[in-house]
């Protein structure tokens, strides 16, 4: 199949050569081709230009005229905790109400909450609200997504979202990668020396072993696994080729981000609160911060300081941490808009973070995440807009006009 994509009025996130993230100074620049064209064959972006270099139409299967409109690679959203079962409303009221998001957690809202209700959901019904969710994060522009498990705390419910999460990657276009994040909260009545234990012999053995997730997640924070629990756990996961990936810093600092660098984890993510020293060991490491300002926004805690990250050299991605308690909005065009008007990013920063460093973030920067020939042809076209700039001005909207996974227009 071989389409053309013609009048554009702006191509986004164009990269002759790939390159893996971007840090610092280089997230200021958004390399874009005005009145451009883009050519897709057999699922892969194989050629763009200006339109004065365009093709024949009459060489093509397809041909999208984008008149007006901008294109831009899809979203790749690498932090998400999609596959859930049920929503927290009463919990988000009681919050209005006053109480904190760790009170209710305390007297066992929160994440055991969402695992009480996981528990008790059959494989089919996770599946189906899961895929509904998809569906939609695809429709507003999300092209990669990963996706935690980790609301289910024991062996059982936790193979029932990692499955889930496989059969969503079987059953959709889109990349999808699985984290397994056992260590979220301890479950109710057990003692979490023991559940630390019983993941690292046992629940991490079988799970890479019928090759249910890439990556190793752990919720190192205050109350829920220390950085020596977090340790162990992502020592554990490496040798049986589980890459980390892990929450840190999102209410206390309490050195997470180190444990994190020093076991070559992939991202680093949330990052509320920041310490100079995390800065530092952050510097010359391959380790993606990662921001979700969507949880920021919803939970009224400070924002990742993402100026000061940005302006000492440091990378960051943008994510939604997609999920029922702290961030219910799979929507990554909100969180790029949130980025800009809450965090001082520059929508070019914005972009690039939500696209290219995203995809870094989850081993995805050769295959997405830039306008790159060989890449898969991952992209949106907008609606008519004046400028790139408008999307994250427009805030609580999006005008994602349609979206294109490896070639195909989802409908
Ligand atoms: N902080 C840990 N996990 C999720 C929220 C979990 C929940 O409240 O259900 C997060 O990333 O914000
Ligand atoms: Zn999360």
């Amino acid at each position: 199949m071989k389409l053309l994509v013609k009048n554009i009025k702006e191509l986004l996130q164009v990269r002759e050569t790939s390159t893996s993230f971007l840090s610092g100074k280089e997230m200021a620049e958004l390399p874009t081709i005005k009145n451009a064209f883009l050519v897709v064959e057999d699922e892969m972006i194989s050629n763009f230009g200006p339109m004065t270099d365009c093709p024949e139409s009459i060489d093509f299967d397809q041909v999208e005229d984008a008149s007006g409109k901008i294109v831009i690679p899809t979203w790749c959203d690498s932090h998400t905790h999609l596959v859930y079962a049920g929503n927290r409303e009463r919990e988000f009221v009681d919050r209005i109400h006053g109480l904190t998001y760790e009170e209710i957690a305390k007297k066992g809202g929160g994440i055991l909450n969402s695992a009480k209700t996981l528990q008790n959901t059959s494989e089919e019904d996770l599946y189906q609200q899961s895929k509904a969710r998809l569906k939609a994060v695809m429709a507003m522009g999300t092209g990669a997504i990963e996706i935690k498990s980790g609301y289910g705390l024991t062996l059982e419910a936790e193979l029932k979202m990692l499955r889930v999460i496989k059969r969503l990657k079987e059953a959709f276009p889109i990349s999808v990668k699985a984290t397994f994040l056992g260590a979220h909260a301890v479950p109710k009545n057990t003692d979490k020396e023991t559940y630390v234990k019983e993941l690292i012999e046992s629940w991490i053995p079988k799970i890479a072993g019928e090759n249910l997730a890439e990556y190793i997640d752990v919720f190192c924070e205050t109350g829920y696994f220390s950085v020596e629990d977090t340790e162990a756990i992502l020592k554990a996961g490496k040798a049986y080729g589980l890459k980390a990936k892990i929450h840190v810093n999102q209410f206390t600092t309490i050195g997470g981000v180190a444990a994190g660098v020093k076991n070559d984890a992939l991202s680093v993510d949330h990052l509320e609160l920041l310490l100079e020293a995390d800065i530092q060991v952050l510097q010359n490491s391959r380790t993606m911060p990662v921001a979700l300002p969507g949880c920021s926004y919803f939970l009224s805690i400070p924002y990742t300081p993402a100026r000061k990250i940005i302006d000492t050299g440091l990378p960051l991605a943008l994510a939604t941490d997609y999920n029922p308690g702290s961030a219910p909005s799979g929507n990554m065009n909100f969180v790029v808009s949130t980025a800009c008007v809450k965090m001082g990013m520059t929508p070019e920063e914005a972009i690039n973070a939500a696209t290219i460093n995203g995809a870094y973030a989850m081993g995805l920067e050769n295959q997405l995440g830039s306008i790159t020939k060989g890449k898969f042809a991952n992209f949106m076209i907008t609606e008519p807009v004046n400028s790139y700039s408008f999307l994250p001005y427009s805030f609580g909207e999006d005008h994602v006009d349609s979206v294109y996974i490896k070639g195909h227009k989802i409908e």
